[in-house]
């Protein structure tokens, strides 16, 4: 029905010199929107109102993701999908309004003539930390009837749904692992503060692994660690004091004292390495570090939860692993990692919720947060 693309929302975010750029659009239950096109991978899930009161609440948001290099193929997507004049009624098309579509992160400057010549449409660029936080306070509220959940934490090989009490969700510590690390201390709606960051984070992990192991691809770089074994790379604890480590002060034989450190004392090249263990070390490395400093954000154990965004998870039970086992050695079990199943899309989440402040939030006010049911077929 096309009268329903007047009410299909799509905004994007994407860091500057940005590896990928996060697509989320809404469609209503009677929309003609498919949820795949053009080789595109949409992941969807449903937002089903249970109140007669917030019919138009029955619809679907989408989630899409393009690497920024191929910037053409997004554009396609949201041709082919008509999402370029979907932000405004026909009405206001038909008034010669101008269109605007919301944009968070480096990409809403740095894509924003190109969005303009190809399509004719204002990038309405929100702040990244404002948008991370609202899409993060959007995840963590929803009030979830149905599995699968958004919030779970991951321990020994084991996926745990959490639903977080909305008024007991306040203070957490939210870290976006993108190309660098972010961390930020939530109190509430809109209250939040910077409190630290690392530069060492997805983007060191890409780049390093790019010039250690010359995968080509994130994914290609995660399926070598897979196969890795890190104690090659490493030094650990043992290498120092023996199998039964450093006991007096709680380090274990197997605790890694140095990453890479093995590697200083072998007289060897690159090319004696296997790929795998590097890819191993190095993800373990960064995994680590950024767990570590979360711990020490979230007051040595003061903050119960710190959850991590940002695409740099995406769902890699590796890599979601170790940083719960950093956060569960660091605080010494008093805070636990979680993770969230939209990870990646805090941003853009945040950004589509700020349509409310132009008198749309009757799509995704707080009526959603608090009092729709969500399916989700991931
Ligand atoms: N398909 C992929 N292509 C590239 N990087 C990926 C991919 N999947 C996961 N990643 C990881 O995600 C990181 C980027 O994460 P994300 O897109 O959340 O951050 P960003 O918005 O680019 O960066 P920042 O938050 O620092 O502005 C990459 O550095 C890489 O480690
Ligand atoms: C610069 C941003 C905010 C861009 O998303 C992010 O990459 C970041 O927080 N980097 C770490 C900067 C720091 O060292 O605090």
């Amino acid at each position: 029905m096309i009268q329903a693309a007047a009410f299909h929302f799509v905004l994007l975010t994407s860091e500057g010199k940005g590896t990928l750029i996060k697509l989320v659009y809404f469609s209503r239950k009677d929309s003609s929107l498919e949820s795949v096109g053009n080789g595109v991978q949409v992941e969807e899930v449903g937002l089903v109102t249970s109140s007669k009161k917030y019919p138009i609440l029955d619809g679907k948001l989408h989630f899409a993701k393009f690497q920024t290099s191929k910037i053409n193929e997004c554009l396609d997507f949201i041709e082919s999908k008509l999402l370029h004049g979907s932000c405004c009624s026909h009405q206001e098309i038909s008034d010669k309004k101008q269109l605007l579509i919301k944009a968070t992160g480096g990409g809403a400057y740095k894509y924003a003539d190109l969005f303009r010549e190809k399509f004719g449409i204002r990038l309405d660029k929100e702040d990244e930390m404002d948008s991370l936080v609202a899409g993060a306070n959007f995840l963590l509220k929803l009030r979830i009837c149905a599995v699968p959940r958004e919030a779970f934490t991951y321990m020994e090989g084991q996926k745990d749904f959490v639903q977080i009490d909305a008024s007991d969700l306040f203070p957490y510590l939210l870290v976006s692992i993108g190309s660098g690390v972010s961390m930020i201390k939530v109190d509430g709606d809109g209250k939040f503060e910077l409190v630290s960051g690392t530069s060492l984070g997805g983007g060191t992990l890409l780049g390093m692994g790019m010039l250690l192991t010359n995968c080509q691809s994130f994914d290609e770089f995660l399926e070598l660690s897979h196969k890795g074994d890190n104690r090659n790379i490493d030094m650990l604890v043992r290498d120092i004091y023996g199998v039964t480590g450093y006991s007096k002060l709680g380090l274990s034989a197997t605790t890694i004292a140095s990453s890479f450190g093995k590697v200083s004392f072998d007289n060897k090249e690159l090319k004696d390495y296997k790929k795998e263990d590097l890819a191993r070390s190095l993800l373990r490395m960064i995994s680590n570090n950024v767990a570590q400093i979360a711990y020490m954000n979230a007051g040595h154990g003061q903050l119960k939860r710190i959850i991590f965004g940002g695409f740099f998870t995406r769902g890699h039970e590796y890599i979601m692993e170790t940083i719960s086992d950093g956060v569960q050695y660091w605080s010494k079990g008093k805070a636990k990692a979680m993770f969230l199943r939209h990870e990646g899309f805090l941003g853009a989440l945040g950004a589509f919720k700020s349509y409310e402040k132009h008198g749309l939030g009757s799509l995704m006010g707080h009526h959603l947060t608090e009092q729709s049911p969500v399916a989700s077929p991931r």
